[in-house]
Formats: C-alpha cells, sequence, structure tokens
C-alpha cells in the first residue's frame, strides 16, 4: 500500500526536471504518474524543487488548509512549479491537460511523526 508521503511524492515532485517549452508536459506526466486512471484529475501541480526544500516547507509556521485542518505551511519563497489543468474538452479516458509554468510559492500539509508532506493545498 502506497504511503500518503510516498503518494505526495508521485503526484507532485519532478525535482531536477521542468517541462522547458513542451506544451505536452502534463499531458505526459499525469499519464505516467497515474492520475489518469478511472477519471481525469482535474488539476495537479508538479513541483521542480529538491525533496529536501518541499520537506523543509514542514518547517514552516502552521496555517489552515483549504479543508480546515491547521497543518498546512506556505514555502518562504517561490519555487518552479508547473500547474495541469484539465481542458474543457478534455474527456475521459482522452485526458488533456494546458501546462502552465509558475514560480509561486506553495501551500502543503505536512503530518506525521517526522512531518513530511503529504497533500498540495495551493499556490499562491
Ligand atoms: N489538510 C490536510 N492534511 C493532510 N492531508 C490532507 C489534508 N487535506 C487533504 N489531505 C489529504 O490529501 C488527500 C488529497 O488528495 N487531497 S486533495 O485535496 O484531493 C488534493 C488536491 C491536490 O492534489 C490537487 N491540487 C489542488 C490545488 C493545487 O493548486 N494543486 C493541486 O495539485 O487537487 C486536489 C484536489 O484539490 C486527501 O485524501 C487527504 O488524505
Amino acid at each position: 500500500r502506497e504511503s500518503a508521503a510516498k503518494k505526495f511524492q508521485r503526484q507532485h515532485m519532478d525535482s531536477g526536471n521542468s517541462p522547458g517549452n513542451n506544451t505536452n508536459y502534463c499531458n505526459q506526466m499525469m499519464k505516467r504518474r497515474k492520475m489518469t486512471r478511472g477519471w481525469c484529475k482535474p488539476v495537479n501541480t508538479f513541483v521542480h524543487e529538491s525533496l529536501e526544500d518541499v520537506k523543509a516547507i514542514c518547517s514552516e509556521k502552521n496555517i489552515t488548509c483549504k479543508n480546515g485542518q491547521y497543518n498546512c505551511h506556505q514555502s518562504n519563497s517561490t519555487m518552479n512549479i508547473t500547474d495541469c489543468r484539465q481542458t474543457g474538452s478534455s474527456r475521459y479516458p482522452n485526458c488533456v491537460y494546458k501546462t502552465t509554468k509558475l514560480q509561486k510559492r506553495i501551500i502543503v500539509a505536512c503530518e506525521g511523526n517526522v512531518s513530511v508532506p503529504v497533500h498540495l493545498d495551493a499556490f499562491v
């Protein structure tokens, strides 16, 4: 069984890589990371920073998540991310995504005795 921490890494971490000018990055990565099975996951963010740097966000102060839990943390600097958003004409099983490169602060939820990221809440 996949842990929440491993699921976060599968769904959101793409260190040492970047879409460059590949407009198909999201179409490829959403499939490769298994987010187009059973349905097209509507929105997903990939983070192009080291796992170490993303784990360090869990040491920032606690803030309230979208779902009301108080275990979210905001990165103190911007990060290289890619926003993948399903297009209006996309129909399962042919999941089609718009690829947008951004530099934003990210908000993650962290859990565990050793607190690690388990959920990507938003970017700001
Ligand atoms: N506070 C918490 N603390 C701990 N755990 C928490 C907490 N909250 C959820 N989980 C857990 O995470 C699991 C999970 O998959 N939550 S999810 O909201 O659906 C994920 C969103 C995110 O993947 C994506 N998204 C969204 C925005 C964006 O900018 N970028 C972007 O990628 O869209 C998804 C839907 O929004 C949930 O089952 C629960 O176990």
